[in-house]
């Protein structure tokens, strides 16, 4: 097998956060992983538990207080990310502003211009017009923008965290579209989220639990455990307190009522296909 690229990596770091009181909190403990290029790591855990912190640390915003972050040794490594708060982020007053600052080099007639402002919003489902005070906007429109300014780079790496936590169910799954597409087109992607379907996309998960890593694996064994879905008892998801989405506990009900699944399903289409092949 070839050896996977690293574009950055945490070793047994901590992180200690000062109190106002200027007390110490550890918030993280021994925290180790790599993130490879062609990684889509789902990022997963309770409040808490640490999760930010990481979108901090991996974006330089929050040093670490022990341990190290390494970097992709040959190059740098263009990396953008849309954080919690989408105000925090925004550098300019209007879209236009906010944009300007992530328009590429290259010079632009007047209406290519005009296009390529139309294309970087509508890539995220926003059709709004470009003049429009930044403060004007919703939250969940303010997270789309920041979210199109990122992906406007065509980063290496994507920190996203809860890019979703402010939209609804349309503009959610436009978001995971426009995230899927950068993906296709070479984008790694570090995606923080509380919402356990959001789990499926991975190549990886990272479950974070009182700030250690708890769990590191495919989505299947996140939701199903080790074996397969061979009974499963108590899973990595579980153990972390979370509540699976319905598709899986479905198939996890079927699975202990004796129902045979040749595929441990994550979408309410895989779950389908299991249940029609296992009646065939
Ligand atoms: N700047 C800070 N100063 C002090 N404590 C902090 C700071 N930022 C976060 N913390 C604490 O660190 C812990 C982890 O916070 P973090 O935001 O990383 O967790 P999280 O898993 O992202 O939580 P949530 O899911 O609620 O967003 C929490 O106990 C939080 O109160």
């Amino acid at each position: 097998m070839s050896k996977r690229e690293i574009l950055a990596s945490l070793q047994q770091a901590s992180v200690v956060y000062r109190t106002e009181s200027g007390e110490g909190r550890r918030v993280w403990s021994d925290v180790s992983m790599d993130i490879c290029k062609g990684d889509w790591i789902v990022v997963i855990g309770p409040n808490g538990s640490g999760k930010s912190t990481l979108a901090s640390v991996l974006l330089g915003l929050c040093s670490l207080s022990s341990g190290r972050m390494e970097h992709h040794q040959k190059s740098f490594v263009v990396t953008r990310g849309v954080l919690q708060i989408p105000d925090a982020q925004f550098v300019g007053d209007t879209i236009r502003e906010e944009l300007d600052y992530v328009l590429p080099q290259r010079k632009f007639e007047a209406e290519s211009l005009a296009a390529w402002y139309a294309e970087t919003l509508s890539a995220v489902g926003l059709t709004l017009p470009i003049e429009r005070s930044l403060n004007t906007l919703s939250g969940g429109q303010k997270q789309l923008v920041n979210l199109a300014a990122a992906l406007a780079v065509q980063p290496e790496l994507l920190i996203l965290d809860e890019p979703t936590a402010m939209l609804d169910p349309a503009a959610r799954k436009e978001v995971r579209q426009a995230v899927r597409e950068a993906y296709q087109r070479g984008t790694t992607v570090v995606w923080i989220t509380h919402r356990l379907e959001e789990v499926a996309d991975a190549t990886r998960v990272i479950g974070f639990g009182e700030g250690r890593i708890s769990f590191e694996g495919e989505p299947r064994a996140f939701f199903y455990g080790e074996n397969g879905g061979d009974l499963p008892v108590m899973t990595p998801c579980m153990e972390l307190g979370l509540d699976a989405p319905y598709v899986i506990k479905t198939a996890i009900g079927l699975l202990q009522q004796g129902c045979r699944l040749g595929l441990l399903p994550l979408s309410m289409e895989e779950l389908a296909e299991a249940v029609a092949a296992s009646w065939a």
